[in-house]
């Protein structure tokens, strides 16, 4: 599944409202269609009308792209479909001056409603994804951080099957902020973890724990695994080029980072703790480090 950034998702909300403005007016047409009679918009006459109204002209353009493998957006892409179709027949049957059957009307309203449906179930997704990022990076905030720890953790419990936690931090970072300005330690903390979301897989979470500070889940993953693809962060934190100036000029940071398991036979609270030991260790040890615990 596709993961989104802070800014795809408040661009899909508003996508989102626009639609469900538009189709409000749509339908308010059609009703005058239907009941009144005054000639139809060309649009829905078409065998195509789904790609034709605004959301349509959206959804089906490279735009969307990002959002057109989502579930919940391929089911509202049918619905859509289903209930335009449906307001064809409908139109079909006023333009043949003949009756609309109450069977027909029903079943448009009910392609309406499901439809209406599916845009606040996307609405209130998007908006709760979106809740829990954080605006600066774009990592997850800490808030759904301990609901998910915690079913990993009972993964593994049950299912026998290894997750690993990592923690980076960033060295030096209040030099960034002290040599460089505020505003550069904020370009170096979203650029990083853009770096970090190349490594990472889909299915790993990233939390911003602190203010330079990265908690990461890696389910499904070994102590082993987890120690090279924090080897793997580590080098690609340290060979990011980060302008800060107009000729060109770059600005190092490297991180030092903790593994250990989320072992089923202890806490989460314990793991966090030791994980947090072990990056603590790498900085005692001269930082741009991975530990393990
Ligand atoms: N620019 C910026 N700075 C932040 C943000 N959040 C925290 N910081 C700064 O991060 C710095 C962290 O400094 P310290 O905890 O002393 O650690 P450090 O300088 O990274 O040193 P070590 O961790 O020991 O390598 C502080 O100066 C904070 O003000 C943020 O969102 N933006």
């Amino acid at each position: 599944m596709t993961t989104f950034i802070h800014q795809q998702l408040r661009f899909v909300i508003t996508e989102i409202d626009k639609a469900i403005e538009n189709h409000q007016q749509w339908y308010q047409n059609l009703l005058r269609v239907l009941v009144s009679r005054v000639p139809p918009d060309e649009k829905d006459l078409q065998d195509e009308a789904h790609k034709l109204c605004e959301f349509g002209q959206w959804f089906y353009t490279p735009q969307a792209e990002l959002v057109q493998d989502h579930p919940t957006f391929v089911s509202l892409g049918q619905a859509h479909e289903k209930m335009h179709k449906s307001a064809k027949e409908l139109i079909d049957l006023v333009l043949a001056e003949q009756a609309i059957p109450a069977s027909l009307f029903d079943a448009f309203n009910d392609c309406l409603e499901k439809m209406r449906i599916q845009f606040q179930a996307l609405r209130h997704e998007f908006a709760e994804l979106a809740q829990n990022l954080d605006p600066l990076t774009g990592a997850q905030t800490r808030a759904g951080m301990q609901a998910e720890l915690n079913k990993q953790h009972s993964l593994a419990k049950r299912s026998q099957q290894p997750s690993a936690l990592a923690m980076l931090d960033l060295d030096h970072f209040k030099q960034i902020n002290d040599n460089y300005g505020h505003s550069m330690g904020d370009v170096v903390l979203t650029q990083t973890v853009e770096c970090l979301q190349h490594v990472l897989r889909p299915y790993d979470q990233l939390y911003r724990y602190g203010g330079e500070e990265f908690l990461i889940c890696m389910p499904n993953t070994t102590l082993e695994q987890a120690e090279q693809v924090a080897e793997r962060m580590r080098v690609m934190v340290a060979a990011q080029k980060i302008i800060y100036d107009k000729t060109g000029n770059l600005l190092r940071v490297t991180a030092s980072i903790g593994v250990t398991s989320l072992d089923p036979e202890r806490s989460v609270e314990d793991s966090i703790n030791l994980v947090d030991k072990a990056m603590y260790e790498a900085k005692a040890a001269g930082r741009n480090l991975v530990k393990v615990r």
